[in-house]
């Protein structure tokens, strides 16, 4: 029986195509079924003008919606850092399969490591979260560094290296894995120094709410690539992004993983940073509770954490956004 081909919407950035392909390839494998990539290009594909006078990278994100919602595609796979954390109506997130790598990486001139940078370097990130907890390291460990605010795509950003117009750039290594360049990696950032954003290194595969039978059986299907120990960490994170009131580009860090403790029981710690981007002032706790089982579970867990990171000052370092 010869089944029709799914639909997956997706931008055409590199990146987008490369995860849009690999679980393209996924789900062929999962339901015996083609799947066509449909290219959606956005104003913000197309515009020159600053993403943020557009709304971010929400517009991204706005179109595929809009094109889910209208029956255009079947599927969307969105990076899960870009996704604002309220879930729409009529979508469900189908899927959060397993995380990628989530630190931040450094692409520096002369393969130099983070702290063998020279007094005065000059490092280029457009994120905020970013700026806020390099100069903070800078700051305790007597380095000399100016984070300069930049934007593009990998290949731009990269560029600004190669050109000699900055001493190093940071991105996240998910990003450059994707898109077979982990080579250009100089130096991994420890999740110790440069908390990544909720959600970093996660996909979401995303489909219509179960209105008809098709959709219902899409959201099966898509489901056997979810990944539930994934999927209640980006929540958790992703419910402490929620709680503390914070748009995407703000300075806020978090990281759910998996503490072993005694023979069999697992515990999840929540980590979350936010700061100021000079780095002056940084928030930074942790929680710990037992894996969450349900999805409310892993809710409360975030919120838990905003909840101490609030009074600890934590909504007076938020005003900073980037763009
Ligand atoms: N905001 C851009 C963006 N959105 C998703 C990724 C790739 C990493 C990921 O999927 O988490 C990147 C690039 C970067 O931050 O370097």
């Amino acid at each position: 029986m010869t089944e029709k081909a799914l639909r997956l919407g997706t931008r055409r950035s590199k990146l987008a195509m490369a995860q849009s392909g690999q679980v393209a390839d996924a789900v062929s494998q999962v339901t015996g079924r083609p799947v066509e990539l449909v290219e959606i290009t956005t104003y913000g594909d197309v515009s020159r003008e600053h993403l943020a006078q557009i709304g971010g990278t929400g517009v991204f994100v706005a179109a595929l919606r809009e094109a889910l919602l209208r029956g255009e595609v079947d599927f969307a796979v969105h990076s899960l850092k870009d996704l604002p954390t309220a879930q729409p109506e009529g979508l469900v997130l189908a899927a959060v399969p397993e995380r990628e790598d989530p630190r931040d990486v450094i692409v520096a001139r002369d393969a130099l490591k983070f702290t063998d940078l020279p007094r005065g370097a000059r490092i280029g990130t457009g994120a905020p979260r970013r700026m806020a907890q390099l100069n903070a390291y800078a700051r305790a460990h007597g380095l000399d560094i100016e984070t300069v605010p930049i934007r593009g795509n990998v290949d731009t950003r990269i560029g600004y290296v190669r050109k000699g117009e900055l001493d190093a750039v940071v991105l996240a290594a998910a990003g450059l894995n994707r898109i077979g360049r982990s080579d250009e990696v100089t130096d991994f950032l420890s999740v110790d120094t440069v908390l990544p954003a909720p959600g970093q290194g996660a996909l979401a595969i995303e489909c219509r709410a179960g209105h008809t039978a098709q959709d219902s059986a899409l959201i099966a299907v898509l489901g056997e690539l979810d990944d539930p120990f994934t999927r209640a960490a980006v929540t958790a994170e992703r419910s402490l992004l929620a709680a503390l009131e914070a748009g995407c580009s703000a300075p806020v860090g978090a990281l759910a993983d998996i503490l072993a403790g005694g023979q069999t029981v697992k515990e999840m710690r929540l980590r979350g940073v936010v700061g100021t981007t000079d780095g002056s002032t940084l928030v930074q706790l942790s929680t710990t509770g037992p894996v969450p089982a349900t999805h409310e579970a892993a809710l409360a867990l975030g919120r838990e954490l905003a909840t101490e990171m609030l009074a600890q000052g934590a909504a007076g370092l938020m005003g900073e956004r980037a763009h």
